[in-house]
């Protein structure tokens, strides 16, 4: 469990995070979405003891993270994989980092084969790594411990569609079997697929906190029918409030499951029923941060 209670951080007279608090559970995979610049990094280092917060606090585990005893068999940690050393190979980072936990050496190999860098490439330096490479390695890292709760800044950034594939069901995996996770993206489709709750910030401040469910259908829901009246009446003694689209559907305040029923019940026939927004999170993501767009300033 990851609890984080109203941190903030101010830089000079620029509030990089301003009052955040969000939860991530056991069991679950939080998405921590944000536009660049929105304060992921800080608020995750901040969680993890590397930038002192100008105030609130956070926890894992029950404890804030500098009191972990050995934290990497607590918390797996990956903020910046291109910060590592160039001049090792990706073996010999791991088994430092194996000695310094007091973990077997098996565990080195065991991490390189779950990442996909076993034999010659764990041999070679880290400097000749690609991006996709460091990030593999750097969960390598995360995971050497064997944590209960992994953090993640942007593990997705130079992946390929097949890593990325491949670190989807690692993390789902990793939290089907108990474990607590936390990842950033400012991607949105990376994480729509990965993620069961997710946690919304736009310049330093958490605009939306849900499950995926909950926060889908807070845009609406679009509803059909050729029979418009009919659906008219419906809505109306439903007390649901919609508006009409140009082109003679309704965007309604309820979700698809609700339309559905009301729907069923007065027997009106239904052609269309879905998310209003069609594009899933990216819209909504757009519309929650939209007062925060840096391209507003220039539209
Ligand atoms: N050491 C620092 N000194 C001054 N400002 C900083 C510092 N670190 C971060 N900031 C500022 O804090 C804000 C949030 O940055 P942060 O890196 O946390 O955002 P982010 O959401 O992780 O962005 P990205 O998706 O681009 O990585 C930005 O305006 C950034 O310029």
């Amino acid at each position: 469990m990851i609890i984080v209670e109203q941190l903030s951080k101010r830089y000079g007279a620029h509030v990089s995070v301003d009052n955040v608090s969000f939860r991530a559970e056991p069991g679950s995979v939080t998405g921590f979405l944000g536009p660049n610049g929105a304060g992921k990094s800080t608020t995750m280092r901040m969680m993890t003891g590397l930038t002192p917060a100008s105030a609130g606090h956070s926890t894992i585990l029950g404890v804030p993270y500098a009191e972990l005893p050995n934290p990497g068999r607590h918390v797996g940690v990956l903020l910046d994989a291109s910060a590592q050393h160039n001049g090792r190979t990706g073996r010999e980072v791991l088994r430092l980092d194996a000695m310094t936990m007091g973990l077997p050496r098996g565990r080195v190999d065991e991490m390189l084969e779950t990442v996909g860098l076993s034999g010659a490439e764990g041999d070679r330096r880290v400097g000749n790594y690609s991006l996709g490479m460091r990030q593999r390695l750097g969960i390598a890292h995360a995971l050497l411990g064997d944590p209960q709760v992994l953090i993640l800044d942007e593990p997705a950034n130079g992946l390929d569609p097949a890593g990325i594939h491949w670190m989807r069901g690692l993390l789902r995996t990793f939290a089907e079997r108990g474990g607590t996770v936390l990842l950033s993206s400012h991607l949105l489709h990376e994480i729509e697929l990965i993620a069961d709750h997710l946690v919304l910030i736009g310049r330093g401040k958490i605009v939306a906190d849900g499950t995926k469910a909950e926060l889908l259908s807070t845009v609406g829901t679009l509803v059909r029918s050729p029979d418009r009246n009919a659906l008219t009446r419906c809505l109306d003694t439903a007390g649901i409030t919609y508006q009409a689209t140009d082109d003679g559907a309704y965007v309604v305040d309820a979700t698809s499951e609700q339309v559905a029923g009301i729907a069923t019940r007065d027997r009106v026939v239904v052609t269309e029923l879905r998310n209003a927004d069609g594009a899933g999170l990216e819209d909504m993501f757009l519309q929650l941060t939209a007062d925060d767009a840096r391209e507003q300033v220039s539209a």
